[in-house]
């Protein structure tokens, strides 16, 4: 299968780079760039020197769809917007790793990107691929709007309880931190090290843009679910997103009772863990993997949930869950290429 990446210059794409080396049904890569066309990978990314021995081609929307099957868009917002009806105009099915086609109503988008939002045909062809949760559109897909990092911790922490509806319906709060590779490759003020290092920041408070993205889902799964308080943080680490989630439940639960949801509704994924009662994840444990590790804590005092759940966001919260929705497009096993244990220490 012929492979492409747009946007392979920035830590999406090279991390796709890294995951595809061990993919057994991925040989012919072309990588695409706005600013380095000639450019060999490894002068980009000396860590993939005698790796890949590719070079880099200008972004040309109708090139890429002449020249590859499946593409992963790893592009800052707008350029799917724009282009990816252009890449798929010849059958070559799109994996968007941006934020441009996960919300369906453009007004949405455009509220909350302050960008144009893409072509309704493009969004309403897109299937939002959390993977976990959409086995069969993915499997029929020719678009995928990757979800966002935050989105994918966040929602496969709190779909069990949403989805039967055991949540009081306007009580949850998200409390969300994140590393600096997040941001992307490119420096700003806001990431860099002196900024960063023994420092730990909010965010985008009560603005960020996955808040309509989860709300979303979240309705999609059951209307009755309110607006959420969602709150992002950065902390002076390189990967790694932690979530944790409070929710009032209303039915009285038990820590058991609790476990054993969590534990029957993921026991046929192979990259949700869940923890036993007493024990919550930390970052590290998952780093590099695409696994989404879930703790558990059920207050009998106040009636409410916890649920943390964390993820590497290079990799299950990006090129990790791209791999996984590209392996059910194709009728692969979706653990095919993903078989990676978290580096640790
Ligand atoms: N980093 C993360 O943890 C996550 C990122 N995402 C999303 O994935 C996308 C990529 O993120 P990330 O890799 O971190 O970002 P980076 O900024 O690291 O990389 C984006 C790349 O896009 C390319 N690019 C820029 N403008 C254009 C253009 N007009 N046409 C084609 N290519 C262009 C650039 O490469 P060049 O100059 O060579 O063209 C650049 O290297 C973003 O939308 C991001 O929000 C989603 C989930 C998690
Ligand atoms: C640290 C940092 O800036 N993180 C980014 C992560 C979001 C992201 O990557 O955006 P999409 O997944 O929607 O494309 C942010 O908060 O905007």
């Amino acid at each position: 299968m012929r492979i492409g990446i747009v946007g392979a210059t920035g830590y999406g794409g090279a991390e796709l780079l890294r995951l595809l080396k061990n993919h057994p049904k991925v040989k012919d890569i072309h990588l695409y760039t706005s600013s380095k066309d000639g450019v060999h990978i490894s002068d980009s990314y000396p860590h993939l020197t005698d790796v890949y021995n590719l070079t880099l081609k200008a972004f040309d929307a109708d090139v890429v769809s002449q020249e590859t099957d499946l593409v992963f868009m790893a592009t800052p917002p707008g350029v799917s917007a724009e282009s990816t009806d252009q890449v798929a105009k010849n059958g070559t099915k799109v994996i968007d790793l941006s934020g441009d086609l996960r919300l369906e109503d453009p007004a949405i988008y455009e509220r909350w990107y302050k960008r144009k939002a893409a072509d309704q045909k493009t969004i309403d062809l897109a299937i939002y691929g959390l993977n976990e949760w959409a086995k069969e559109e993915v499997q029929s897909a020719a678009i995928i709007a990757n979800p966002g990092c935050y989105p994918t911790a966040a929602l496969l922490g709190l779909a069990p309880l949403v989805q039967k509806d055991l949540v009081v319906h306007d009580s949850i709060i998200i409390d969300a931190k994140t590393g600096t590779s997040g941001a992307g490759r490119s420096t700003s003020s806001a990431t860099h090290f002196s900024e960063m290092s023994e420092n730990f920041k909010i965010y985008q408070v009560n603005s960020h843009k996955h808040t309509p993205e989860i709300e979303q889902q979240l309705k999609r799964w059951n209307e009755g679910i309110g607006a959420i308080t969602f709150q992002t943080h950065l902390v002076p680490m390189v990967r790694g997103i932690m979530t944790t989630m409070y929710v009032q439940l209303n039915e009285s639960f038990s820590q058991e009772q609790l476990h054993q949801l969590y534990n029957d509704v993921y026991k046929d994924s192979p990259f949700v863990r869940i923890r036993k009662e007493n024990h919550y994840p930390a970052t590290r444990e998952v780093y590099g993997s695409n696994y989404c590790d879930i703790g558990l804590s059920y207050d009998e005092r106040t009636g409410r949930a916890t649920i943390v759940s964390v993820i590497d966001n290079m990799v299950k919260g990006a090129a990790g869950q791209a791999i996984q929705n590209m392996n059910v497009m194709n009728g692969w096993d979706e653990s095919t290429g993903l078989d990676v244990v978290p580096v640790y220490p």
